[in-house]
């Protein structure tokens, strides 16, 4: 039995707990044998609004998706487009005010200013989204319909007011724009259509504005501002912009956005059919990622009739395939589920207009490249060119961009920030510690943290260790020595580690001992500092990590034990410590000069270029040819960037 001091765990969980992993019997069923290639029915527009008042429904409080599922109320029948309304009883009323959410928010008014050029023609089988910005939706529009059973992923803040707030009004809550004025931009493509500046620049449409207010977002961070025009353009997108800055706005607003104004005809069916057909496929590395991803996009799509369904290991399927069954307009998934649900043929791609990959370096390197090429190019997704594709991450080795462009077609690459560094945001240290120091080193720290907090409690700390035994073993001797303890890796199962997640994020238990499953993607708040108790032996690991904290302009603090195992990262993290202003000590400096700890080691995959500057660039530009996502005349425009070498991706250590 495995030991731990994550007390309290309720015994309910852990009856559930057994059923979590899907058994070999599951995936074997006569379902999965055989790939049906399954049309999907013709769409219907979606059910009438239920009839539960949101505003009497307090979202209960909730982390996991299981709860949101249980939480959801029974599917009301599917009603054809051509269903004609009645006129008695709630139901009919409820019918009669119905307006799907292609025809939300038509305005009258003359649309907004636009910023972007007019989309591109729509190619091919599906079209590209054709919205763009000022298209035929006014931001000034009718007030939406409102969905009034749809549980309400605000929880009981309080509502958006009933005339909209223009954004700048709005206070600002704690996002320190100031930290991101000066971040270098660089963009690299044909016809990249123009930044914007704020929110009200942009037509998204009045139902996902007022999420954005209740977001309490007031003014798009330098990737929304970038990425969200090229985005509602219909281009295809690879962005590369510092953690913590707001991507997973800036690939879900453009979207939902696009779904609300897509032809009623490709929205989703609304049950009745046991293929599911979204519109919209964002895939992440791991559970969490793709829960916090589904929340996120839940919170932003609330009450535009968007309907957002996650799918992950570790959880019942059929949980999700009931879920499935209610419809679906965007399927957030990581690639294992969702393989799992295209072999039994409850899942089709062949509507996909949106293909978003987080984390998409991750996605793409040795551990998950095979199952994404299957999903996205041997399945039924229409292929680049007729789906849009977005791409995004903190980090894009040069080699990662080169498999990435066969994805895409035409598209723009854009840098914010140096690409793979870190933000300034972040206060790095580096010591010099012996293996066999790193617990008592590790204890000091915690006890400091302690004694210097005011109430005398414990900052939430995040420990990277680099095995599961590690993580395990640490998180006991913590716990022995009296240091409030858990853990998140692979060998843990979903409840504990949704559990582990929960304990760490309440503050119950503030230290989090966690593998590389937690390193990407997690938007923990108040994350005060990440200890490297194990360097990674990736540069682009080291970064992800240590973004847990310092996000959305926020300072953290970042500390990493470095001893002679970690010689191969001496050239790569000094480079990336001086690169974001940090001060680098001397005997680092002297390490990394040595000729064999050059920083090309390991899974170091940048640096090998030697004295190149750190950071990275659009790989077309380093090619001759100018590389397959458009040929040498797609470049244009200029770059300060140094370029980025690539060793050699290595199978990545303790990931799921
Ligand atoms: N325009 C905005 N105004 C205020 N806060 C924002 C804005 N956009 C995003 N945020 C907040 O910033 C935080 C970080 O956003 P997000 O998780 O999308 O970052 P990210 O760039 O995807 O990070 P990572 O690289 O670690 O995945 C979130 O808490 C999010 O709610």
């Amino acid at each position: 039995m495995e030991w731990t001091c994550s007390l309290g765990f309720p015994s309910r969980t852990l009856r559930f707990s057994r059923k979590l992993h899907p058994t070999t019997t599951d995936r074997n069923t006569a379902e999965s044998r055989s790939l049906k290639k399954k049309q999907c029915p013709p769409r219907l527009l979606p059910p009438p609004p239920p009839r539960r008042s949101h505003l009497t429904m307090a979202a209960p409080s909730r982390t996991s998706w299981a709860d949101v599922a249980d939480a959801e109320p029974a599917p009301p029948a599917p009603v054809p487009a051509a269903a004609p309304a009645t006129s008695n009883g709630p139901a009919r009323a409820d019918r009669s005010s119905y307006v799907p959410p292609h025809l939300r928010n038509r305005s009258s008014n003359a649309p907004p200013v636009s910023s972007a050029p007019p989309p591109r023609a729509a190619p091919g089988l599906l079209g590209r989204p054709t919205g763009g910005v000022g298209g035929r939706f006014g931001g000034g529009g009718a007030p939406p319909r409102r969905w009034d059973r749809e549980p309400n992923p605000f929880g009981d803040e309080e509502e958006v007011p009933a005339e909209p707030v223009p954004f700048d009004e709005h206070q600002n809550t704690g996002i320190n724009f100031e930290a991101y004025e000066d971040i270098p931009v660089e963009t690299s493509g044909r016809e990249v259509p123009p930044a914007v500046g704020t929110f009200a620049e942009i037509d998204l449409g009045a139902a996902l504005n007022d999420n954005i207010r209740r977001c309490k977002y007031v003014r798009p961070t330098p990737v929304q501002r970038h990425a969200i025009p090229i985005s509602l353009a219909g281009r295809d997108l690879m962005a590369c912009a510092q953690t913590g800055s707001g991507k997973t706005a800036a690939f879900c607003f453009p979207i939902i956005s696009g779904i609300m104004r897509g032809p009623p005809m490709q929205r989703s069916q609304r049950g009745g059919s046991r293929t599911a057909c979204p519109l919209a496929l964002i895939l992440s590395p791991t559970r969490e990622l793709s829960m916090q991803i589904h929340e996120e996009a839940r919170k932003f799509s609330y009450q535009t009739g968007v309907r957002v369904v996650v799918a992950y290991g570790g959880a019942p399927i059929t949980q999700q395939l009931r879920d499935l069954e209610r419809g679906v307009d965007i399927l957030v998934a990581t690639p294992g589920r969702l393989v799992d649900l295209l072999e039994r043929a409850r899942v089709s791609l062949q509507s996909i207009r949106y293909l978003a990959l987080d984390e998409a370096d991750r996605m793409l390197d040795m551990g998950f490249e095979p199952q994404v090429r299957r999903i996205v190019e041997q399945m039924d997704m229409p292929p680049r060119g007729v789906r849009q594709t977005l791409l995004f991450s903190a980090t894009f080795p040069g080699e990662i961009q080169r498999m990435a462009s066969d994805f895409l077609e035409n598209y723009i690459f854009l840098a914010v920030g140096r690409v793979g560094s870190s933000t300034e945001l972040i206060a790095q240290r580096v010591e010099f510690v012996q293996e066999a120091d790193k617990r008592s080193h590790l204890m000091d720290l915690l006890h400091a943290q302690r004694d210097s907090s005011e109430q005398g409690k414990q900052a939430l700390t995040l420990v990277f260790v680099e095995t599961k035994r590690g993580a395990d073993s640490l998180e006991n001797w913590l716990c022995t020595n009296g240091f409030p303890a858990t853990s998140i890796h692979g060998d843990r199962n979903q409840q504990e580690r949704e559990y582990a997640l929960r304990s760490f994020k309440s503050g119950q238990t503030p230290i989090l001992v966690a593998t590389d499953v937690a390193a990407r993607g997690l938007d923990i708040p108040h994350v005060a500092h990440v200890v490297n108790f194990d360097l990674p032996n990736d540069i682009d690991d080291y970064v992800h990590r240590i973004g847990r904290t310092g996000r959305a302009g926020k300072s953290g603090i970042a500390t990493a034990f470095f001893n002679d195992n970690n010689s191969s990262m001496a050239k790569s993290l000094a480079d990336l410590m001086q690169e974001s202003n940090q001060e680098v000590p001397a005997w680092l400096t002297r390490y990394a000069a040595r000729p064999s700890y050059g920083g090309g080691g390991g899974r170091n995959r940048r640096g090998a270029g030697g004295g190149s500057r750190f950071g990275g660039r659009d790989f077309r530009r380093e090619s001759s040819s100018f590389g397959k996502g458009g040929g040498a005349s797609d470049y244009a425009g200029g770059s300060s960037y140094g370029g980025g070498g690539y060793g050699g991706a290595g199978a990545p250590s303790a990931w799921d």
